[in-house]
């Protein structure tokens, strides 16, 4: 396969967005109807979507970052570029709990995570500033 361009990966990142709201209508949250959906893009380009899946045991309920981060890890992959972050809020930008910070910093903190309103408005953060010095693989 050919080596990535900087033309497909900033078009990779256009899109995540709206993959992510599209990701968002899957999910499964009749306890909070809090709807959030996610996409994450590796570093080679494929794209795996989450959303958040909740039970009726409330502590068994998953976000939508890390439904998506389980699936590409289980298909192998472990090196990620972004990940957009869908969720209903309007006056506010959405942004992940702290579970699911500490499990994406799992695989590196220079992770971009573009946060993303109904309208479509993003907002990007490096996961180094919504989780500084974090404890990670490289303090044990
Ligand atoms: O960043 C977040 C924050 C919350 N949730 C989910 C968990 C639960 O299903 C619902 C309410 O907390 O939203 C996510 O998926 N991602
Ligand atoms: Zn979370």
């Amino acid at each position: 396969m050919a080596s990535e361009t900087p033309l497909d990966l900033s078009r990779a990142l256009a899109e995540l967005p709206g993959q992510a709201l599209t990701a968002q209508c899957l999910s499964y949250s009749p306890y909070s109807k809090f709807r959030v959906g996610a996409a994450l893009l590796t570093t080679d380009g494929q794209v795996f979507t989450g959303c958040n899946v909740e039970n009726a045991s409330y502590g068994a309920c998953i976000c939508a970052e890390r439904t998506a981060f389980v699936k590409a890890v289980s298909e192998g992959h472990t090196s990620f570029r972004a990940l957009a972050l869908a969720t209903d809020l309007k006056d506010k930008f959405g942004t992940p709990c702290g579970i699911c910070r500490q499990f994406m910093s799992e695989f590196g903190t220079d992770l971009t995570v573009i946060l993303v309103k109904p309208s479509g408005d993003t907002r990007s953060y490096p996961l180094s500033d919504l989780l500084p010095i974090a404890f990670g693989p490289d303090d044990l």
